[in-house]
C-alpha cells in the first residue's frame, strides 16, 4: 500500500498518526471509527502496545469530542470551527492524551507537535503547542469545574459535560431512568467508557464454557451463550475465525434468545427476523432454531446487509429476504417474530465511538413512525397464539414504550405479555418490558417488550 508522507517521517510516531488519520475520516468523510482505524491499522502493519495505543488515542477522542471541544475552544480563545479541521485532530488527540490518559504532557505536547509539523508546517505547530501546554497547566477535573453548566443550574447539563454526551442525549437517558440524578450519572459514566468485548458461542458448536476456556475469557452473567473476552483481538480467536463464535453484546444475545424461549402452545416452528442485518440476532436465533426444529425467515431491506446475513447464517435453516418489512409479501402465520427495529443506536453509543456527536434529536422523529409501522405489520404476521418480541438498541423513551403503547392502542387483540422471564437478569424493574443499561447489567441499553396476538 502506499504509505503517506507523514508515516515516513521518523519524528512521527506511527500510532498516533493513525489515530489521527482516523479522525481526520471521521471528521471529513462521516467515516466510522471503529471500521476504518482497524483497517488502518492492518495497511500499515501496526500491530500489538501500537495498535493497542492506536485504538485508545482514537476511539477515546471520537468519544470525548465535545468535552474536547469546550477545552480546545477555552484555551485557544476562538470556537473549534474556526480551527483548521487538520490541526483540530491533532489537538483533540493532544488534549485526549493530557486529560484522559496517563501520557506524560511533554509527550502528549511533542508529538502533537511532531504530527503537525510533518503536514502543515511550523505556524500550526507553534499553535498546536501554545493550545496545549496551556491545557496542560490543568487537569480535566478543573476544566470541567470552569466550563460546565453550574450543578446549581443544570444538572443534567453539567453531567452530559462531564461524562461527554451531547446534552439532549443526556435527557434522554434521564428520561428513561425516571429523573434520578445518581442513576444519570451512573448511566453517563458507564456509558463514556471503552466497553468490554462480548462473545457469543453459537448454540450447537460450542458451549460458553469452552469459549471461556479458549479465549481465557469469563462466561457472561446473564446470556447462557455470553463469554466477555478479558483482551485483546476477537479476530485472532480459532473459534471466532471458523465461525464457532462471534462478537455480540450480552444484551443483544439476550434478545435474540427471549424471542426464542417465549411460551407458544403447538409452536409450528415459522419463525420470523423481521429487520435482520446483519444477522447478529439471527445467526443466534437460527442456531437454536436448528436445534429446535424451526426455520427462520429473515428480511432486510439492504442488499448489502442481507449478504452479511447469508454470511454469518452459513448453513443454519435461514431463508433471506431483500425487502421492506412493511409489505414483504410473507404469508402471515409465523409462530415467534423478532422485531429488532431500525432506532437510533442511543443503547450503544460506547460501541461506536462518533455517534453521540452525529446523531440528532430530529433522527428519532422519523424512526419512530418506521418503528410503529413495523410492529403493526408483525403484529399481523404473527399468528394468534403467537409472539412478538420488539426491540431497539435505544432507551429512548419514545422508541421503546411510546412505540409499543401507541400501537397496543390500536390492537385490542394484543396483549403485552411480562418480557422479564424472557431475559432472566437482576434489576429489570416493573416489567412487562425489559430495559437493560451498561451501569446495570454491563450490556448496551437494550430494550424489549412481548407481545401476544
Ligand atoms: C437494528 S438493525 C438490526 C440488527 C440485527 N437484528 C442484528 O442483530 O444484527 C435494523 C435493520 O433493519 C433494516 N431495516 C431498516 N428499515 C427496514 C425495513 N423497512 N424493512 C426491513 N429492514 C429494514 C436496517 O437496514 C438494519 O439492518
Amino acid at each position: 500500500m502506499k504509505r503517506s508522507p507523514m508515516i515516513r517521517d521518523k519524528s512521527v510516531d506511527p500510532a498516533r498518526a493513525a489515530a489521527r488519520d482516523t479522525l481526520r475520516a471521521v471528521r471529513e468523510r462521516d467515516a466510522y471509527a471503529n471500521l476504518i482505524l482497524p483497517k488502518i491499522l492492518r495497511e500499515r502493519g501496526i500491530t500489538g502496545r501500537d495498535a493497542a495505543l492506536a485504538t485508545e488515542l482514537a476511539y477515546g477522542s471520537a468519544r470525548a469530542q465535545g468535552l474536547l471541544d469546550a477545552v480546545i475552544a477555552s484555551a485557544a480563545d476562538r470556537p473549534v470551527d474556526e480551527i483548521d479541521g487538520r490541526v483540530l485532530d491533532v489537538l483533540r488527540l493532544g488534549v485526549y492524551q493530557l486529560l484522559r490518559t496517563r501520557i506524560g504532557a511533554h509527550a502528549a505536547v511533542s508529538t502533537s507537535v511532531d504530527l503537525i509539523r510533518s503536514e502543515a508546517g511550523m505556524g500550526p505547530a507553534g499553535f498546536v503547542n501554545a493550545v496545549l501546554r496551556k491545557v496542560s497547566q490543568r487537569d480535566e477535573d478543573l476544566w470541567i469545574d470552569d466550563l460546565a453548566p453550574s450543578i446549581a443550574d443544570d444538572l443534567i447539563g453539567n453531567l452530559a459535560f462531564r461524562y461527554a454526551h451531547p446534552r439532549w442525549i443526556a435527557q434522554v437517558f434521564d428520561d428513561a431512568l425516571g429523573g434520578s440524578a445518581g442513576r444519570l450519572q451512573a448511566a453517563l459514566a458507564a456509558d463514556d467508557e471503552r466497553p468490554p468485548v462480548h462473545l457469543v458461542a453459537r448454540p450447537g458448536l460450542i458451549t460458553a464454557e469452552e469459549l471461556a476456556l479458549v479465549s481465557d475469557g469469563e462466561v457472561g452473567r446473564y446470556s447462557p451463550y455470553c463469554v466477555y473476552l478479558a483482551g485483546g483481538d476477537p479476530g485472532d480467536l480459532e473459534a471466532v475465525r471458523d465461525g464457532y463464535a462471534g462478537v455480540q453484546d450480552e444484551g443483544s444475545q439476550l434478545v435474540g434468545r427471549a424471542m426464542t424461549v417465549a411460551e407458544v402452545t403447538d409452536d409450528a416452528g415459522r419463525w420470523l427476523d423481521m429487520c435482520a442485518g446483519p444477522g447478529g440476532k439471527a445467526a443466534l436465533v437460527a442456531a437454536i432454531a436448528d436445534i429446535d426444529g424451526a426455520r427462520l425467515d429473515a428480511v432486510e431491506v439492504s442488499e448489502h446487509r442481507a449478504e452479511l446475513i447469508r454470511k454469518v447464517v452459513g448453513d443454519l435453516p435461514v431463508d433471506v429476504y431483500v425487502a421492506d418489512a412493511r409489505s414483504s409479501g410473507l404469508t402471515p402465520g409465523y409462530d415467534r417474530i423478532l422485531l429488532d427495529a431500525p432506532c437510533s443506536g442511543l443503547g450503544s453509543l460506547r460501541r461506536r465511538p462518533e455517534a453521540r456527536w452525529r446523531r440528532t434529536p430530529d433522527d428519532v422523529d422519523e424512526l419512530v413512525v418506521l418503528q410503529r409501522e413495523l410492529l403493526a405489520e408483525a403484529l399481523r404476521l404473527v399468528r394468534p397464539g403467537g409472539v412478538v418480541v420488539y426491540s431497539t438498541c435505544s432507551p429512548h423513551p419514545a422508541e421503546t414504550t411510546g412505540v409499543v403503547a401507541d400501537v397496543l392502542a390500536a390492537h385490542p387483540e394484543v396483549e403485552q405479555i411480562d418480557a422479564r422471564p424472557l431475559v432472566s437478569a437482576d434489576s429489570m424493574g416493573d416489567g412487562p418490558h425489559v430495559q437493560l443499561w451498561p451501569h446495570i447489567h454491563g450490556t448496551d441499553a437494550m430494550f424489549l417488550a412481548a407481545l401476544r396476538r
